[in-house]
């Protein structure tokens, strides 16, 4: 409980020294008599003429965000409030959307209209970013920090919900189940829900705990639920849609990336089943995999295969510039014994299966970077607004307007175009995605994590200092600036990507055209 006890701003300015220290932030009265001592900024800023007893609200939100307050070891030292005035500043409630403008997209800004959204992906996005707020948020902050995997709890919540089927998008592996509570049924869920999800899960800036939290599944699942066999595809996809086993896509290697054809893990047909022997790198969530999807050098070609973790399988964590909550693994396989039955499509096919998922992923990709490039947008927009330089906020420079000017029109473009791309996949089969969207998902992925890069680069201009520390103001902005490259590089490196879009483009050129 707040403390409510009413004081005049005289009465507080009678406690200002250092063993008898009051101040006041945005009408609430702090007791730092005894905290003065510990305060992280030292003691001399509190004895200042203008904090000391005084209202030093400005000082206070030029130098710490709100969540200070907000825990319970500086909360608690609130001990009343001025008489007859009202808190100023108010935390965005859970689950509500924010008031910052940019900070949503339109879809959700009041007064915007879209030809996209129901009321029905409204209620979704409403009961998404409260589940996230709520039972997922807490731990991401924790899990960031420590490195260890995310909790059981939180993949429990995910299975109760159903949003570890639902991340897999629309299709039969969602039927009979209920979604989020029974807010939107199967047949209703569509790619805009998938949307929502992709994008309400990276508004909080853990992007290392993001991928933790299934991000191998979200590319390792789809070839065993689509090229599987109907046993293994019963049993993986029951076990990871509870919550209680995880895959991962093993197809990189130090020897290959974006040249999967260029694979050296081998697997061997021999009398008992597949003998593979090799190694895999830069593995999201390999550490903590239960089954590998793995592509495979094979007598024919290529061939896709699900191992399960067991005799001959190794993971080993990678520092990457993320948190090891990711669970990012080099991983060796050694003449490990693999049933027939796990094949994963035709051996000497393997480079469809891997090819079948590429435009999903990618667009999924695609989503989760553009929200939190806006959320990076929102922090600048309430820097620049509350820190003053010589006297007056860092928005009255043009300078720093010119530069929000371009990080907003780079996040509203994307979406504008991602929303575009998401409703032609919401009225294309799987082979019509496949001719006409390859190309678009591609530009519209390289577009995205190169406007992010430009975002973060202009960000730490407008924090400065702050946006290369890890804790206070700018942190959310050092973490964004460390960790935006993985979006660039996962699924496809902006160079590649851009050069598929251009080459499918040549492949349609018409014969009969000329200048
Ligand atoms: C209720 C009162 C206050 C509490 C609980 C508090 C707490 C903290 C904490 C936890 C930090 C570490 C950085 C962070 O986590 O953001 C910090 C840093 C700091 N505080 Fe305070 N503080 C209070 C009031 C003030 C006031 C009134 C000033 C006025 C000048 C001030 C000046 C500073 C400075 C200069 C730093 C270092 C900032 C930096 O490293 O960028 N603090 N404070």
């Amino acid at each position: 409980m707040a403390a409510t006890k009413q004081f005049t701003k005289e009465e507080v300015a009678k406690h200002a020294t250092e063993g008898d220290l009051w101040i006041i932030v945005d009408s609430k009265v702090y007791d730092l008599t005894k905290f003065c001592g510990m305060h992280p900024g030292g003691l001399s800023v509190l004895l200042d003429e203008e904090v000391a007893g005084q209202d030093a609200t400005e000082a206070f939100y030029g130098l710490h965000r709100m969540e200070v307050l907000l825990k319970p070891q500086y909360s608690r030292l609130q001990i009343g409030v001025i008489a007859g005035e009202e808190p100023q500043i108010v935390p965005r409630a859970i689950g509500a959307l924010s008031t910052v403008p940019y900070a949503e997209p339109t879809w959700l800004t009041p007064g915007y209209h879209s030809p996209y959204f129901s009321d029905g992906h409204r209620r979704f996005q409403a009961a998404f970013r409260k589940l996230f707020e709520e039972e997922i948020y807490p731990d991401a902050a924790l899990r960031e920090d420590d490195g260890k995997r995310p909790s059981q709890a939180v993949f429990d919540a995910m299975a109760r919900t159903n949003v570890l089927a639902m991340r897999l998008g629309p299709g039969p592996h969602l039927k009979g189940r209920e979604l989020m509570g029974g807010i939107v049924t199967p047949e209703e869920f569509d790619y805009f829900h998938e949307m929502i999800m992709a994008q309400e899960g990276t508004r909080f800036n853990a992007r290392g705990y993001v991928d933790g939290l299934g991000g191998g599944t979200y590319i390792g699942l789809p070839p065993i639920m689509n090229f599987g066999q109907p046993a293994l595809r019963e049993k993986v996809l029951g076990e990871v849609f509870a919550g209680k086993k995880f895959v991962c896509l093993a197809i990189t290697e130090a020897f290959a990336g974006s040249d999967v054809a260029g694979l050296k893990c081998f697997a061997k047909k021999t009398p008992e089943g597949w003998r593979v022997t090799g190694t895999k790198k830069w593995i999201t969530n390999g550490t903590f995999a239960d089954y590998f999807t793995v592509g495979c050098a094979s007598e024919k070609g290529m061939v896709v295969l699900c191992i399960e973790r067991g005799p001959g399988v190794e993971t080993k964590s990678i520092k990457t510039s993320y948190s090891p909550t990711a669970g990012t693994a080099y991983i060796t396989f050694d003449n490990v014994l693999v049933p027939f039955e796990n094949t994963l499509g035709e051996d000497g096919k393997g480079l469809q299966v891997i090819l079948s998922n590429f435009n999903h992923e990618r667009w999924g990709m695609t989503c989760a970077s553009i929200s939190s490039q806006r959320m990076i947008v929102e922090e600048c927009l309430k820097w620049a607004s509350q820190r003053k330089v010589f006297g007056k906020p860092l928005t009255s420079q043009a300078v720093i307007r010119a530069k929000l000017a371009a990080m907003i029109s780079r996040v509203e473009s994307a979406q504008a175009w991602l929303e575009n791309i998401t409703y032609q996949m919401c009225h294309m089969n799987y082979k019509q995605q496949s001719t006409h969207l390859a190309g678009q998902i591609a530009f519209v992925k390289q577009y995205a994590t190169k406007t992010a890069q430009a975002t973060a680069a202009d960000a730490v201009q407008i924090f400065g200092g702050r946006g290369i520390t890890r804790s206070g103001m700018g942190k959310h902005i050092e973490h964004y600036h460390r960790t935006v490259p993985f979006d660039s590089v996962l699924g496809g490196a902006e160079d590649v990507l851009g050069d598929l879009g251009v080459r499918q483009a040549m492949r349609k050129m018409p014969k009969n055209t000329r200048l």
